[in-house]
């Protein structure tokens, strides 16, 4: 099957970007600190993780509401992309301009990531946040399927206002999925996250221990479950994704492609994760649109495309499997 599709008329899912940025993805040959480089593109895009999951789920059909705080010196990015992107707008205008993210990329497919710590957001502001999402878990019309929280917390928000957020979610009975890091990670799964999408290097920080071989990310894996996260999601670039929850202890593994930009594979994962659990897809046609999909996005800047010319191709050659009982004991004993 080519596609996953759901009903015709689905409720939106809301997206919330506490600290989202505007993209600057330069792209040269080679990169040598010190050096002078002539780059060979320059791109400036309205991103930061709940923006672009917002962008994968409304390709996909879904209507989506996008909220969190914009600067508003330079949001006119934000506004065009999210009239392009057919979203609503419900982001938080505070004074002053959303961070810029630079994302250099090498030839080899190597990116280099400077993210800016983002606009200072105070607590009137963030209990403003607060209104805005309690209003649309509470109107009927609005109430989203789900809501997916991305990003790292602005300066002036800890993890425990993120934390708060998710309680508030979860106590109006809509699930929440969170890509964040660090403390903010560890804050999420205490307070009851549904689903998380750490990758090797914030799976590692979040279990405080080196994370090497497929036995340390399945026991980390399970550790995060048995903390209460209903689906633990562990991607692992080119090696792929782990899923663990009510289904079993799942992986798969991307097709090989040519890597031009990996930012963005990880928003594109989680977003068409939920995009398959939503559509109520099989467990393998769920990871394998996911992974094939997230296969596609690093081919490009920006997020994966389901309608790449040889996306079809991509699900073939993806490969998922079952871990089977004997190896599923050997870690879940
Ligand atoms: N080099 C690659 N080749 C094929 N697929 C990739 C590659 N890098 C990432 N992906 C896909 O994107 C997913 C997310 O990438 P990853 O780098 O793990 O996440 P993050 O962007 O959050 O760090 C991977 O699990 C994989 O499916
Ligand atoms: O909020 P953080 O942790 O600084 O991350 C923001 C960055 O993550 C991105 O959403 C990309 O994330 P992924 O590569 O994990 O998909 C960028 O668009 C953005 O600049």
């Amino acid at each position: 099957m080519s596609e996953i599709s759901g009903n015709a008329v689905k409720p939106p899912v809301l997206t919330v970007s506490a600290n989202p940025a505007l993209d600057l993805s330069v792209a040269v040959d080679r990169l040598t600190p010190g050096a002078l480089h002539r780059a060979e593109s320059v791109e400036l895009t309205a991103a930061g993780k709940g923006v672009n999951m917002a962008r994968v789920l409304s390709a996909l059909g879904h209507p989506v509401c996008v909220t969190g705080f914009l600067g508003s010196d330079n949001d006119s990015p934000f506004i065009d992309a999210f009239a392009e992107m057919g979203v609503e707008d419900a982001f938080v205008r505070l004074p002053g301009a959303t961070r810029i993210n630079t994302k250099l990329s090498e030839a080899d497919g190597r990116v280099s990531d400077i993210n800016a710590p983002g606009l200072s957001v105070d607590a009137d502001a963030w209990q403003r946040l607060i209104a805005t999402i309690e209003a649309r878990l509470t109107t009927p019309a609005l109430r989203p399927a789900a809501v997916m929280i991305g990003g790292s917390q602005p300066p002036g928000v800890g993890a425990s206002a993120l934390a708060e957020l998710i309680t508030r979610i979860k106590a109006n009975g809509v699930p929440v999925w969170v890509d964040t890091s660090g403390e903010a990670l560890k804050a999420a799964v205490k307070a009851g996250a549904d689903a998380v999408k750490p990758n090797l290097e914030e799976l590692a920080e979040w279990a405080d221990r080196d994370i090497a071989t497929d036995a340390d990310v399945q026991r980390a894996a399970l550790e995060l479950y048995a903390a209460g996260v209903g689906d633990v999601l562990i991607s692992a670039g080119a090696d792929g994704v782990t899923w663990l929850g009510p289904h079993g202890l799942w992986q798969s593994l991307p097709p090989a492609v040519r890597v031009a930009n990996t930012v963005c594979a990880g928003d594109t994962l989680f977003a068409a994760m939920l995009h398959g659990v939503l559509c109520e897809a099989p467990v393998e046609q769920a990871l394998r649109f996911a992974t094939a999909l997230s296969a596609e996005a690093v081919r490009h800047t920006g997020v994966g495309r389901a309608d790449a010319s040889d996306f079809s191709d991509l699900l073939s050659d993806t490969r998922v499997r079952r871990l089977n009982d004997v190896e599923a004991r050997g870690v879940l004993a």
